[in-house]
């Protein structure tokens, strides 16, 4: 199927569920930069992000995928309230983002924890800023350590842990305060070929255990195919939704060890993500699953 012959309106590419609200919300959100000057060129300004409008319903897990520069990490800052707006907004439950907040964890791709801290302290950091009194940190670290597959590593500190433990230290430091939303700014793309495929399958293992509503970016068309219900497809710069494919593959145990990667649906899914990708600059949004 090709992009054009299956355009649709812009509404559709919003909703997922027009009945439920979204959890997370985009509205028309643009984002500049002022770029400096210097003796032979005036300051610019640099639209990084426009016009974007996605919903992002509660449990939903979303995959972005777009070209380098086109504004996905900007994206991801916007949300996690590292940055604001130039115009347009984003709410989360109905409440705009106007700073960080413990409603949305962030996991980058630099792990960013804290060398002189074992794991568990490192878990527990951010439950130290609200207050939490020590056993009770200690209960919620040890718990998320275990969920993303870290019991009895609490006591190691990062330079004993390999990459993708370090991750998925990073990834229980995000869930340890409980937030809505995990935002996912190319969490694996660091980690060898084999260890990013062991910590999507983690992933998608806690997404389903804690429902959590995931924002994933990442620069792999398989990787957004292989997490995501939905894939969101951005234009090159300035960024905007130019297609958001659903992606309907069978997960968990309907997939009984077989490698879903050499489905015929994931390879069409890929194609269909790869074709949006590099398709011309002005080609109408579409939604919907593979041709
Ligand atoms: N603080 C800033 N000041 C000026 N320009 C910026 C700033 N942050 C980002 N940009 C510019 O905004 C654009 C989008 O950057 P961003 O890092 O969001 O892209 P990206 O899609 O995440 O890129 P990549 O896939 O290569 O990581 C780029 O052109 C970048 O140079």
């Amino acid at each position: 199927m090709t992009l054009t012959a299956a355009a649709a309106s812009a509404t559709d590419v919003l909703a997922p569920d027009a009945g439920a609200p979204a959890r997370l919300r985009f509205e028309h959100v643009r984002k500049e930069f002022t770029v400096r000057g210097d003796r032979r060129r005036a300051p610019s300004t640099l639209v990084a992000v426009d016009d974007l409008s996605l919903d992002v319903a509660a449990g939903e897990l979303v995959t972005v995928v777009g070209p380098s520069g086109c504004g996905k990490s900007t994206l991801l800052d916007l949300v996690a309230g590292l940055s604001t707006p130039t115009s347009g907004r984003i709410l989360v439950d109905g409440r705009e983002v106007t700073g960080p907040g413990l409603d949305r964890g962030i996991v980058f791709q630099q792990y960013a924890l804290l060398p002189w801290r074992s794991a568990q302290r490192n878990v527990e950091l951010g439950l130290e800023a609200r207050g939490l009194p020590a056993p009770e940190r200690r209960r919620v670290a040890r718990e998320k350590l275990e969920l993303v597959g870290l019991a009895g590593f609490e006591d190691r500190y990062p330079h004993e842990l390999s990459g993708g433990m370090k991750q998925r230290v990073a990834i229980a430091r995000a869930l340890a305060f409980d937030p809505e939303v995990l935002l996912m700014d190319e969490p694996f793309a660091a980690l060898d070929a084999q260890t990013r495929e062991q910590l999507q399958d983690e992933l998608l293992r806690i997404w389903r255990a804690t429902g959590k509503t995931i924002v994933f970016i990442t620069h792999g068309i398989e990787e957004a195919v292989y997490l995501g219900q939905r894939v969101v497809v951005l234009s090159g710069r300035p960024g905007r939704v130019r297609t958001v494919i659903d992606v309907d593959l069978p997960r968990g145990d309907e997939l009984a060890g077989t490698d879903l990667r050499t489905d015929p649906r994931f390879v069409a899914h890929r194609h269909t993500v790869w074709e949006a990708l590099h398709a011309p600059a002005g080609t109408p949004e579409r939604t919907g699953g593979a041709a």
